[in-house]
């Protein structure tokens, strides 16, 4: 397109791309939406269609307009209303579309692929500069009373008089004894399933909804109809009604209004404006009264019953609420339902995985906010997200290391009255914050940002969500602790590894890391908003989750239930040779069989000669390892060693790797601190209450379902604690390799080159014929990842090389993407060992 040239023309009706039936441009909208039949979304599932506006930005070159447009309609989906304005040279394009609500991910991800569009989102400006405009879009409240004098007039004195909500529009139409009342509010942060709820506490009124009527009941909230089909339907004068419609459809015109608007805001950062104009998505170009006969028609009820079974609602055969009559449910003047409805549809809303997520850290300091926060993001990592923390601490050091100021910034510095401070810290969050929203922003793919920082205010929570609004969904993760001798050590571990403390004497570090903690608690305000977030309680020993919901729920709550911060080892090792193995006649163990390709060893053998003498060596090592404790016991743990071994054995001294030494007393002298802290989980009782030495300690053993793993595994727990016991676990199984099973890779290669091509292009998500790729591995492993990761007592794994490098790229922190070119040799151990700060280290060995 040419916009180029004339930055600052005025807004023009662009024409989507023409299909039968649909209105190619707002002003098509006109006469004909009623009579259009509406095409899509006609499933007997009846998905959640509703007009959704996708702000576009893009650069202005000839022809992208179109594309984009046409990308739309490609996609099948339905385009009410579209207008572009330009300036400068970007593009601004609003596009009103038809979508179900689980599409829209999809549909900014596709949108945003297209070379040349900055960004794309729902209902919000955003732009690739990293300055996000917002247009505050107001919300529509749908009120359905009985048609009695002064109803409306309460209800609008509720809502902007008691509630406090600006009324930005509102029109009203009466249908016999029925009232339909459409007030477009201007969406502050309010509770909203609240504010409908004390609209349907005035007497007379019937139902109040966000953005839908809901007048006959449950069945047309289910399906979500909207005003003007509603009526169509159940009146014989159309006309009518479709004036009030067309109120609410405004001009094409109107909305290019908003785009000019939102175009020419100052480019300050993170300034938000709202448009003065609200301009409603145009109605459905469709009745639903011909969807409402459909379905009646075919099921003889008018919604899915099995929804309607869900929330405990029974059919009758007529209802005195339904407004059209006919086989309606039980209807929605009673609270109850209209309350379980509200919560099933903000527990929809909330239910859909976000593209975009931001997880808000909330804690005083030395709670474990880093800690956590780095775990999660190895984990969102591993599962193929895109993580990354930002901690507003490293912004404030920044930013003095970038000024004259010299020294660090002491406790007085984060005091509420240390006006400067607080402004600094203020600079370094927005920082922090604004560079997330960016990583976000510019993300195609799944994207989480950890912003990392005390925000121990509402007002701080507040901003965030605030920031956020349009362009992610937020969850706080608040971490409190108040475990006396939890605290001790974490500030211990503070002031020995923050830059703030370093090159200060340790117990003046600890004085003040106390005082700033002190000035942190005069103004902490515990998370207690009507937000989604997780509270985590002394090590995870309680957590408590609200609005917790979709991936959130399914995954990030059980891996944060299985954290801590206990320092067992975890073992892995892969499955023996097998007895029909190329080798199995073997003495000896050449270094190149390390990492022979096991694709050839039949699944149902058992060890070979060479696998059953690995497995022995494997539980006299374990035996030993986790018989010692300290240093006293070292000279009794070598000569057990050599009773087990025999001599000439091959045992390398696992001796201190296990449970190698860590700051397990701490002694700092007189002012508070000077009891001995025992990190008792870093050690493991050496004899039992009758004073006997316990020889071998209970571990956790995990084997994959194959013959060959499982006789490791019993073989190896055979010299320990005799109530271990070998859990088998078929998500350990190898790879599935589908019909190419039996054959190692340079096999495949000449085989089925066509296959070994693409899997050498695609290693990681490319599936193997009629089995799997690495990618569905990670989806099957990540249950024994968490399993793993919630054990306290150290931990073995027997598995096979896939299993083993996936699960490695967690431990690692390598990218899950190239989980394949981790090495993982035969008949050897890998020993995964916690540090203090949440990752971990790696140890091969030759036993
Ligand atoms: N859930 C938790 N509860 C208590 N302490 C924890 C928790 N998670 C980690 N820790 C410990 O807290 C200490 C301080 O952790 P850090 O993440 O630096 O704190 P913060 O970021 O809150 O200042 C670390 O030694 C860590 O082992
Ligand atoms: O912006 P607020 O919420 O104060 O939080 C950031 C502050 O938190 C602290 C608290 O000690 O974080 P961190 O421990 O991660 O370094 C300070 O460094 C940092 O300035």
């Amino acid at each position: 397109m040419d916009a180029a040239e004339d930055g600052n023309r005025s807004s023009r009706s662009l024409s989507a791309p023409t299909r039968p039936g649909l209105a190619s441009s707002p002003s098509d909208l006109g006469s004909s939406m009623f009579e259009k039949p509406l095409e899509r979304g006609l499933s007997a599932e009846m998905p959640h269609v509703s007009v959704q506006r996708l702000c576009i930005v893009e650069e202005d070159r000839a022809g992208l307009l179109a594309e984009v447009t046409t990308r739309i309609g490609t996609l099948g989906l339905n385009i009410v209303g579209n207008t572009c304005k330009a300036r400068g040279h970007l593009v601004f394009q609003v596009v009103d579309i038809e979508v179900a609500h689980d599409q829209t991910a999809a549909i900014v991800a596709e949108v945003e692929q297209i070379p040349g569009v900055r960004s794309a989102s729902l209902g919000a400006f955003n732009s690739s500069t990293g300055k996000i405009y917002r247009e505050t879009a107001p919300l529509r409240l749908c009120v359905v009373n009985e048609n009695v004098p002064g109803v409306l007039g309460k209800v609008a004195s509720l809502i902007e008089v008691d509630l406090g909500i600006k009324i930005l529009a509102q029109v009203n139409r009466s249908r016999g004894d029925r009232a339909f009342n459409v007030f477009d509010v201007k969406n502050t942060d309010n509770n909203w399933v609240n504010v409908c709820l004390r609209v349907e506490e005035v007497e007379h009124v019937l139902s109040c909804t966000m953005g839908n009527f809901k007048a006959g009941g449950l069945a047309e909230t289910v399906m979500t109809t909207r005003d003007e089909d509603y009526l169509s339907d159940v009146t014989d004068d159309a006309l009518s009604v479709k004036s009030a419609a067309q109120t609410f459809a405004r001009s094409p015109s109107t909305a290019a209004t908003i785009v000019e608007e939102t175009a020419s805001l100052p480019e300050e950062e993170g300034e938000s404006a709202s448009p003065s104009v609200f301009v409603p998505p145009p109605p459905r170009p469709a009745s639903s009264a011909s969807i409402m006969a459909r379905v009646k028609s075919s099921s003889g009820l008018p919604v899915r019953p099995a929804f309607a079974a869900s929330l405990g609602l029974t059919p009758v055969g007529s209802s005195s609420n339904s407004v059209g009559g006919g086989d309606y449910y039980h209807g929605s003047r009673e609270t109850s339902r209209s309350r379980t409805l509200m919560i099933m549809n903000e527990r929809g809303a909330l239910t859909k995985d976000a593209s975009k997520l931001v997880i808000v850290m909330v804690g005083l300091p030395a709670r474990g906010k880093s800690f956590t926060a780095r775990k999660l993001k190895r984990f969102l990592c591993w599962r193929n997200s895109r993580a990354r923390i930002f901690n507003a601490g490293k912004y404030r050091r920044e930013r003095r290391n970038s000024t004259e100021s010299t020294g660090n910034d002491n406790a007085n510095f984060f005091e509420k009255s240390n006006e400067e401070g607080s402004r600094v810290r203020q600079e370094a969050a927005n920082r922090a914050l604004s560079d997330l929203l960016h990583f976000l922003q510019k993300s195609k793919q799944t994207a989480v940002g950890i912003f990392d920082a005390t925000n121990s205010t509402i007002e701080r929570r507040r901003w965030i969500v605030d920031q956020a609004k349009g362009i992610a969904s937020v969850c706080f993760i608040e971490v409190i602790c108040d475990d006396e001798e939890v605290l001790l050590e974490n500030l211990l571990s503070k002031v020995r590894n923050s830059p703030d403390f370093m090159g200060m004497d340790e117990r003046q570090a600890l004085s003040d890391l106390r005082a700033r903690i002190e000035a942190y608690e005069r103004v902490y305000e515990p998370v207690d908003e009507d937000v989604s977030y997780i509270k985590i309680y002394n090590m995870s020993s309680k957590m408590l989750a609200n609005k917790i919901y979709g991936r959130l729920a399914r995954s990030i709550l059980p891996y944060m239930l299985s954290l801590h911060v206990g320092l067992r080892p975890i073992y892995f090792v892969r499955a023996g040779l097998a007895e029909d193995s190329r080798i199995s006649s073997m003495k000896h163990w050449p270094a190149e069989f390390d990492f022979l390709d096991p694709s050839t060893e039949s699944k149902a053998s058992g060890l070979s000669q060479l696998g059953h003498e690995f497995a022995q060596r494997l539980a006299r090592w374990l035996q030993t390892a986790l018989w010692v404790r300290d240093d006293e016991d070292a000279d009794d743990a070598e000569s057990f060693v050599e009773e087990q071994a025999g001599e000439g054995a091959h045992i390398s001294n696992p001796l201190g790797s296990a449970f190698k030494s860590m700051p397990n007393l701490v002694d700092v002298g007189a002012d508070g601190l000077s009891e001995r802290i025992f990190h008792s989980e870093r050690r493991r009782e050496v004899r039992k209450a009758d004073g006997t030495r316990q020889r071998g300690a209970v571990m956790k053993l995990l084997s994959s379902t194959l013959p060959r793993a499982k006789q490791t595994a019993d073989i190896a727990k055979s010299l320990i604690d005799g109530s271990t016991v070998v859990e088998l676990c078929p998500m350990l199984n190898p790879l599935n390799k589908g019909e190419l099973g039996s054959l190692s890779m340079d096999a495949i290669q000449k085989l089925n080159p066509d296959f070994y091509e693409s899997w050498k292009r695609h290693p990681y998500t490319h599936r193997f014929p009629g089995g799997e790729s690495y990618l569905d591995l990670v989806t099957r492993l990540e249950p024994v990842l968490i399993e793993i990761e919630q054990q306290t007592a150290p931990c073995l794994i027997v598995s096979h090389v896939s299993c083993i490098q996936v699960l490695l790229a967690y431990f690692l922190g390598a990218p899950v993407e190239e989980a394949m070119k981790i090495k993982v040799p035969l008949h050897k151990l890998i020993e995964i060992t916690p540090t203090l700060g949440g990752s971990w280290e790696m140890k091969e060995y030759e036993i």
